[in-house]
């Protein structure tokens, strides 16, 4: 019954195609056409791109052999063929399930769509998440949505209550001394293993994950859960978490950008998908009374500035405190561990580079330069997110076109961030950009500043930047401090599953120094 309602609410493609562009935008569309002819804008309809069969949309274009794109494995592949095949402005009709896309390659012309958007930004979630929340559990969630998956007067209700809390410098520093040792725990894990390469390759991922689980777990969950036993039995919490974490990425990947009936009847793995979010959001709440007791044990008479994130949000309302745990054990576990992966395996191919930040991470410099500059560079030329993304809400006209309301503008940030044009030597891993002077050729200033976004545009930006900052500085701080890493194998291959993912096998080599 539920999922009636929700295709009534949410149709499929083709019908997103055929209806709603032309019952609800193209009446705006061909009156707004009337006032604009005459400046010789063209219709949304001339924009160059895939050309969809009836049904089944583009999709012929994906199909191995037959496909005119090919077989593709990133998003930053995508975005090159299709720059190379339709040039700066490419639509894309009833991809991934989803309504129309434009992908803008001119930062002047995303920067305007998002700069016009950002006063109550729409980024779509994913939908099996949005049919989670707002269907399935209604009642439980009773309009607190979260962060990724609400839209308009509630993400803005959500995100002004939270901003507050994780955007303060200060209050996420009180963080460092136990993020402190969550990364002691995993160098430990890593020096225990130094004359074993096989097993520490073997093991990487999940070994990273259980670090930004510890790590992001610890600032939402406010404990530490016990992801580096050595003993995990499969009902412990943090096992639980664990595979929670990697089935809601392998689920929404077969669901949301595979071709899936979900929205026409529950299919198993949909089925499992739901089963997880309930086990996530079942253990988060265990975790969040537990904190609760605690805090009310302890009392409140505590200085406002040393209050943790648990205690401001519990303040705020229990609903919302869980409810951002589960948004960052959804948004802050895969992401950081890429990023880290990304940087040791840009340190280990860079050896000059790694030496230079080791020489810093012992000096008495607490700016950190060199290590920030490192970190920016590694999420340029690796973003664990390709694009961003924006959902019109209103008409605008960029590069000669109108775009109509209800369009996913995609901004390829990977695919630009990589371009000669932008970057002198884009491919290389040169951390100096970030800080050498302005007359220097490398400086980064020279490229537009909405080329590499890894943290996303304005007011929906990531609310996690910068905890996940924190975590990763410590733990590269005692990674590169104290062992140096190589790499043995060819060069590291990413594909994309939702997000960014390095292709096994790693080639890591760790030495004590
Ligand atoms: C290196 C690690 C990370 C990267 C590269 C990253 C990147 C991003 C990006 C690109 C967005 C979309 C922003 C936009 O649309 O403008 C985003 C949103 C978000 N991120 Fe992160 N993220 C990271 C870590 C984290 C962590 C650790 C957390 C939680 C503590 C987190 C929580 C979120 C949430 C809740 C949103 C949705 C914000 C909203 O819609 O208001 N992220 N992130």
């Amino acid at each position: 019954m539920y999922l009636r309602k929700f295709i009534e609410l949410v149709p499929p493609p083709y019908l997103l195609n055929r209806c709603i562009h032309p019952k609800i935008t193209r009446s705006k569309h061909a009156h707004h056409l009337n006032n604009v002819q005459s400046e010789s804008i063209k219709p949304f309809d001339a924009i160059p791109g895939l050309t969809p069969l009836p049904v089944l949309g583009p999709i012929h274009h994906f199909l191995p052999m037959i496909g005119s794109l090919g077989h593709l494995k990133t998003f930053y592949d995508l975005f090159k063929v299709l720059y190379e095949n339709y040039g700066p402005i490419v639509k894309l009709s009833g991809i991934f399930a989803r309504a129309d896309m434009v992908v803008l390659y001119e930062p002047e012309d995303y920067d305007q769509i998002f700069r016009e958007e950002d006063i109550s930004p729409s980024r779509p979630g994913f939908q099996t998440l949005v049919y989670y929340r707002t269907e399935l559990k209604k009642t439980i969630f009773d309009g607190v949505y979260g962060l990724t998956t609400a839209e308009g007067a509630q993400w803005r209700d959500f995100r002004t209550k939270v901003n507050p809390i994780f955007l303060k410098p200060k209050l996420v520093k009180l963080y460092t001394s136990a993020l402190s040792e969550i990364a002691d725990d995993m160098l430990l894990k890593f020096k225990k293993q130094l004359d074993n390469k096989n097993n520490i390759n073997k093991n990487f991922d999940e070994e990273l994950t259980k670090w930004s689980l510890e790590s992001v777990a610890y600032v939402g969950l406010g404990s530490r859960i016990g992801c580096f036993k050595d003993d995990l039995k499969e009902d412990d919490p943090a096992k639980i978490l664990i595979t929670c974490a990697k089935e809601v990425l392998e689920y929404t990947w077969a669901l949301e950008f595979r071709p899936s009936p979900w929205k026409y009847f529950s299919t198993p793995t949909f089925k499992k998908l739901m089963r997880t979010y309930d086990r996530q959001w079942e253990i988060s709440s265990v975790f969040i009374k537990e904190a609760k007791r605690q805090i009310s044990e302890r009392g409140h008479a505590i200085p406002e500035e040393d209050k943790s994130i648990i205690e401001k949000l519990l303040a705020v309302d229990e609903k919302v405190a869980i409810m951002m745990a589960s948004e960052m054990l959804l948004a802050g576990i895969d992401t950081v561990a890429f990023s880290v992966t990304s940087i040791l395996y840009n340190l280990a191919v860079n050896p000059e580079v790694q030496d230079k930040l080791r020489e810093e991470i012992h000096s008495e410099n607490a700016s950190k330069r060199y290590l920030k500059a490192c970190i920016k560079e590694a999420l340029r030329i690796y973003p664990v997110v390709s694009t961003n993304l924006r959902r019109t809400t209103k008409d605008h006209i960029v590069g000669g076109y109108h775009i109509p309301a209800g369009i996913d503008i995609m901004s390829p940030n990977e695919f630009l961030s990589k371009m000669e044009k932008y970057y002198p030597e884009p491919t290389q891993f040169i951390p100096d950009r970030w800080i050498v002077e302005k007359s220097n050729p490398l400086y980064y200033g020279n490229t537009h500043p909405m080329v590499t976004q890894p943290f996303g545009f304005g007011v929906r930006s990531c609310i996690g930047r910068r905890i996940a900052e924190l975590e990763i500085e410590i733990l590269i701080q005692k990674l590169i401090g104290e062992l140096k890493v190589t790499w043995t194998g060819p060069p590291i291959q990413t594909e994309t599953k939702v997000l960014n993912v390095f292709k096994k096998p790693y080639h890591f080599k760790f030495e004590q120094l």
